[in-house]
């Protein structure tokens, strides 16, 4: 018999909240750095048709609430946004497997998971690392996906009194800074002109672009702005400038996967889930800190399961 379950983006979308999503991101983040999660770095596979790169993500976390056995299958395509209908450029599945059996529970569309999970690994981040520091203004580099779920997510989590948004391109960050002051029925949502003015003055950034060459210089920041790096694809730590990792206090996700992702970097790096355990101490209020984000297979294993188990209770209601 074949129970085989497929999710669609359109279920998973309904299925989605901020806090739940929040909950089993800091799990994941925390288990693994008390190595309860087992996953080890993702594979490239670069199609040379297209720009396509194919990101393979297996993990197992181990937790009551969180706990599953999967692999996401995630692919970056930075010319879908170029089509002359565009399409995502980064488009995931999420296998669910049954951890006793090893049999596959579930297909799950990851796309949608990609963007919540990602922007609730910085508000964690965000949170942990900013204790006792005063935040006012966001700012975001990139007005796609990410930047869209990053907004939604820090205004939901944090009481920024302003979140501005710029993109290379104006008018998408102007068509954004429209849907969320209408959806939120505000105006603290604002377009910003340029990077620099963007960020200057900022007390947390999120940069969340295909950019390849720095976004983020250091002289553009207040002493004690927290940086969530989330962007850039295959070059992960392309968007700040070199000198702002070097005085920086970074942290990953996940040290084992940074150790091949961001071995060029050249500096000390500590684990985001040490902070979250009380095994490594919060930043002074002073220190610019950095986020670096990854993203980790078993942040898509937590929310899989988290979706799976919503899923099956509406079942059962229905
Ligand atoms: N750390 C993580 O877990 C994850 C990271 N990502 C990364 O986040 C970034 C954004 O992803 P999405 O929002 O889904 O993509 P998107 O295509 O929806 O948005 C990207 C934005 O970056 C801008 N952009 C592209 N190239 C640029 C450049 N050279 N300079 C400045 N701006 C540029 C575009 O105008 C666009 O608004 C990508 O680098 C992606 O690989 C995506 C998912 C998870
Ligand atoms: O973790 C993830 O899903 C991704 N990281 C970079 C591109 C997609």
């Amino acid at each position: 018999m074949n129970n085989l379950l497929y999710i669609n983006e359109e279920t998973v979308t309904k299925l989605l909240n901020w806090d739940s999503t929040f909950k089993a991101i800091e799990i994941a983040l925390e288990c693994t750095a008390k190595n309860r999660a087992i996953q080890s770095p993702r594979t490239f596979t670069k199609c040379p048709k297209t720009d396509s790169i194919l990101l393979t993500m297996p993990g197992y976390l181990d937790n009551d609430a969180f706990g599953a056995l999967g692999c996401k299958l995630v692919t970056a395509t930075p010319n879908n946004a170029t089509l002359p209908q565009p399409l995502p450029t980064i488009n995931a599945h999420i296998m669910l497997f049954d951890d006793v059996t090893g049999v596959l529970k579930a297909v799950i569309a990851g796309t949608e998971i990609t963007k919540w999970r990602t922007a609730a690994a910085s508000a964690v981040a965000t949170k942990y690392l900013t204790r006792g520091k005063k935040l006012k203004v966001l700012a975001i580099l990139g007005a796609g996906n990410q930047g869209h779920s990053h907004a939604l997510a820090f205004s939901h989590f944090f009481p920024f009194e302003e979140i501005r948004i710029w993109n290379r391109n104006k008018y998408k960050a102007e068509t954004l800074v429209r849907a969320l002051n209408l959806f939120a029925n505000t105006g603290k949502f604002k377009c910003y002109e340029s990077n620099k003015e963007c960020v200057t003055g900022a007390d947390v950034i999120v940069t969340a672009t295909f950019a390849a060459q720095p976004i983020v210089e250091r002289d553009w920041l207040k002493p004690g702005v927290h940086i969530n790096a989330i962007g850039a694809g295959v070059n992960h730590y392309s968007e700040l400038s070199p000198d702002i990792y070097n005085t920086s206090d970074v942290y990953v996700d996940h040290a084992e996967g940074a150790k091949v992702e961001l071995a060029g970097l050249g500096v000390k790096l500590g684990e985001i889930g040490g902070v979250i355990a009380g095994d490594l101490p919060p930043p002074t209020l002073n220190q610019v800190t950095v986020f670096q984000s990854l993203g980790m297979a078993v942040e898509d294993c937590a929310m899989a399961r988290l979706i799976y188990d919503l899923y099956v209770k509406q079942c059962q209601k229905e």
